[in-house]
């Protein structure tokens, strides 16, 4: 099998490493040189050169591939897939080769291509997610649409993936360019994952007291039992880790968070579609006011150290709050892929997209495993639902921040409690005449429902 592969960085080269040891004979390409070196370098040094030819140019890509080609893009997001697409046409690419964009493109991106180069080529979508490890050794593959290319690449992209108890973390999980929605939303769980293992830090630290060593030991302690996960083993090293004057790495970090845009697109999406994901929203906008403390807004504002009160927390129920937590972050994310499907017809198979996040991505995790039983299982946890509230009510007391946390106990009450819409509808009637909509789904205005003799003004 034979397979080309433009964009050698952190992902293409790792992914190429894992291609060729899998059997498969890579040709590769960067526009920067010094990627190709490296690369060559990476697979002598791991006995895999033999099947690699590092080409200088994309014409002579398209010249040693024999026809139908499979090429796959790694290059970064935005313009530069437009670019890469185009020199491949200029090369010869035929109506029968197909080009996979492996990147993190905005899948709107997607759609607007796959009608853009109808007529070219094949151009397909598939997000990837597992950093450089998981594309070396296995990544998860979030691919979709059903074009004809896809039958020759399916069953190596099988191979190279990630596998959890046998099952491959590859697969279509729906029509068009839904690969990259659900590999966006993927990122977008990923953001309220990584800030809510902050905040338990937070609250952990500043909160009771606790140095990051202890944090990562309960940390690492939580890791044994079901709530084991990437993120959180990663987190448990990062607080173990100290320099030689046993200052902790992270008090060496600045707080600024950067971002590349799949977070943001995850938000924006979302409210686009009119559907709750208050976890996720809340940690893309804790990302950006990290960032709040240069503008000349917070400037005027007074930042002097406040004073924050240490509470006594239950460790176990802390444990309870953030499984709770975690799950209502997939939760979250799953309902605004099925939103999305819907509306778009992509038909994504939510099964298919929970077996892609089993292993090699950033959010795996054993708990996972009740998740793809079926979210709803998450209403059956009373004292997961319990410790939340506690927990972040406690939280709340000490000052300090928690977005995540208290937009995730947020969101389950306000799914599970009386609701207080019927108000809102109300005032929007009152001033608006917009109409409210009763019990029994009659529309009608408040004076149809009661005498009002004057209102105020
Ligand atoms: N890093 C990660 O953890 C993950 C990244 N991704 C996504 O994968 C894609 C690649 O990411 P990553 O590997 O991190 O990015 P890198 O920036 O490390 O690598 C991209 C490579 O593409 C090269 N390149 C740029 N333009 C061209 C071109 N016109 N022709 C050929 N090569 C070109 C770059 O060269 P030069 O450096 O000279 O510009 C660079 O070597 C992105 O869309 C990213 O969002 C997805 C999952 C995880
Ligand atoms: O896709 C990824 C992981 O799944 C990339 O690492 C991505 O860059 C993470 O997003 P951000 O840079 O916005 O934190």
């Amino acid at each position: 099998m034979q397979v080309a592969l433009v964009g050698l960085g952190v992902m293409g080269k790792n992914l190429a490493l894992n291609l060729i040891e899998k059997g498969i004979t890579l040709v590769a390409y960067d526009k920067n040189p010094h990627a190709g070196e490296e690369l060559l370098s990476c697979a002598k040094s791991e006995g895999l050169a033999d099947k690699l030819h590092i080409v200088s140019d994309l014409g002579d890509m398209v010249r040693r591939l024999e026809a139908p080609r499979s090429i796959l893009l790694l290059v970064p997001a935005g313009e530069l897939v437009d670019a890469v697409c185009s020199e491949l046409i200029e090369a010869g690419v035929q109506c029968s080769d197909i080009i996979v964009d492996c990147g993190n493109s905005n899948y709107k991106d997607g759609i607007n291509r796959k009608l853009k180069y109808q007529n070219k080529f094949e151009f397909a979508t598939m997000g990837i997610s597992g950093g450089a490890e998981g594309a070396r050794h296995g990544p998860a593959m979030m691919a979709s649409g059903s074009e004809g290319g896809w039958e020759r690449v399916e069953p190596w992209f099988t191979k190279v993936a990630a596998s959890y108890k046998g099952e491959s973390c590859f697969a279509r999980v729906g029509q068009s360019a839904s690969g990259h929605f659900v590999k966006m939303v993927h990122n977008g769980i990923e953001y309220a994952l990584m800030q809510l293992i902050a905040e338990v830090y937070q609250l952990l630290r500043h909160g009771t007291g606790r140095s990051p060593k202890e944090v990562a030991e309960i940390f690492d302690e939580w890791s044994q039992e079901h709530l084991n996960s990437y993120l959180l083993s990663i987190s448990s090293h990062i607080l173990s880790l100290e320099n030689q004057n046993n200052v902790p790495l992270v008090d060496l970090i600045d707080n600024k968070v950067g971002a590349k845009g799949t977070g943001l697109w995850t938000a924006q999406n979302a409210l686009e579609l009119g559907i709750a994901v208050p976890s996720l929203v809340a940690a893309v906008q804790a990302r950006h006011l990290t960032n709040v403390y240069d503008t000349t807004a917070a400037q005027e504002m007074t930042y002097a150290d406040r004073a924050t009160t240490k509470v006594e927390i239950d460790l176990v129920e802390l444990k309870d709050a953030f499984t709770l937590a975690s799950l209502l972050a997939y939760r979250q994310g799953l309902a605004l892929i099925k939103g999305a499907s819907r509306t778009h017809q992509w038909k994504v198979d939510l099964s298919k997209t929970l077996q892609t996040w089993r292993a090699g991505c950033i959010i795996r995790a054993d708990y996972l495993d009740s998740v793809a039983q079926g979210v709803e299982f998450i209403d059956t946890l009373d004292k997961e639902v319990f410790a939340l509230r506690k927990i972040t009510g406690q939280a709340m007391m000490t000052g300090l921040a928690f977005p995540v946390l208290s937009s995730s106990q947020t969101y389950f009450a306000t799914l599970t409690t009386p609701s207080n819409g019927h108000l809102v509808q109300a005032q929007r009637d009152y001033f608006g005449e917009h109409g409210v909509k009763t019990h029994t789904g009659e529309v009608c205005h408040l004076t149809d429902l009661v005498e009002i003799d004057a209102k105020v003004r």
